[in-house]
């Protein structure tokens, strides 16, 4: 579905890290994991086609991300950003109604299904009785989930999700996480960058490990959940235990690693 060939992303004033090479396919949950700074949020925009590569190449359905156009993409991909800037009043419900214009003509206005599906999306965000409040009137987690609606209005067959945990409460972030596995269930296919090592244990079908030198390696999630690979990935020490079917992973005494 999504697929990274020979990919290198381009990180200002960083040598060319090891090339990446993995896909996407419908039914898995993608969690990248690295420290700050290692290139999460490069590689993801690099995938939305947003940012252009070093090298090598994203193909969306066998076809360069370059060769498809934009609205056609915007169809088949969502991107939800960590940063958001509110460049206008606009209420919760007519930035819901953003997910839809992929599917509008320039001169179209949105339909009464547009608006039902804008709706059913912030419902499921449990931002239905917010829909005629500013946006920037919005808690930090409300503004969370109002971007996570707009893109479950807009219905792609991929999400790209740039740590859309943050912000959100305990009871919000398993909310957004149970979503986004439903969503691949569905048959679609979900790449997320996330800070939290036991949300991508418990949700992500694979992990990718980004280190800050470039190097990278990736493949099932019970595979590359190794503590002594995480412990080299973040520089600190871990304790991992079981809890309720999933692995977890605490800093051992906040000791970091020599
Ligand atoms: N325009 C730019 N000029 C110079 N350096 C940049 C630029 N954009 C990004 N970088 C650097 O590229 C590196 C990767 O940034 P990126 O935002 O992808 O990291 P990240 O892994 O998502 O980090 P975080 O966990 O903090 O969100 C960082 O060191 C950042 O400072």
């Amino acid at each position: 579905m999504l697929q990274a060939q020979d990919l290198i992303i381009d990180i200002p004033e960083r040598t060319d890290g090891y090339p990446l090479n993995f896909a996407i396919e419908p039914g898995e949950v993608w969690g990248v994991l690295g420290p700050n700074g290692a290139g999460k949020t490069t590689l993801l925009h690099t995938l939305a086609g947003l940012r252009a590569p070093r090298a090598g190449v994203v193909q969306l359905d066998g076809v360069s991300l370059r060769r498809w156009r934009r609205k056609a993409l915007a169809r088949r991909l969502g991107v939800v950003f960590q940063e958001r800037h509110d460049g206008f009043p606009a209420s919760v419900l007519e930035t819901a109604l953003i997910g839809r214009h992929p599917y509008l003509t320039p001169w179209d206005l949105e339909t009464a299904e547009d608006l039902t599906c804008a709706r059913q999306a912030l419902e499921r965000l449990e931002l239905g009785a917010l829909e005629e409040r500013l946006v920037s009137t919005l808690s930090g987690g409300e503004r969370q989930r109002l971007a996570m609606a707009t893109v479950l209005a807009q219905d792609p067959a991929v999400w790209l999700a740039d740590e859309p945990t943050n912000h959100l409460d305990l009871r919000h972030q398993v909310a957004v996480m149970d979503l986004l596995a439903g969503q691949a269930r569905e048959g679609r296919g979900v790449f997320l960058c996330l800070h939290d090592i036991n949300l991508a244990a418990r949700w992500c079908t694979h992990i990718l490990l980004l280190y800050p030198n470039g190097d990278a390696c990736w493949g099932p999630t019970g595979v590359m959940l190794v503590t002594e690979a995480l412990e080299q990935l973040y520089g600190q020490r871990l304790v991992a235990t079981e809890a309720d079917g999933a692995r977890v992973f605490v800093p051992a005494g906040g000791m970091p690693c020599a």
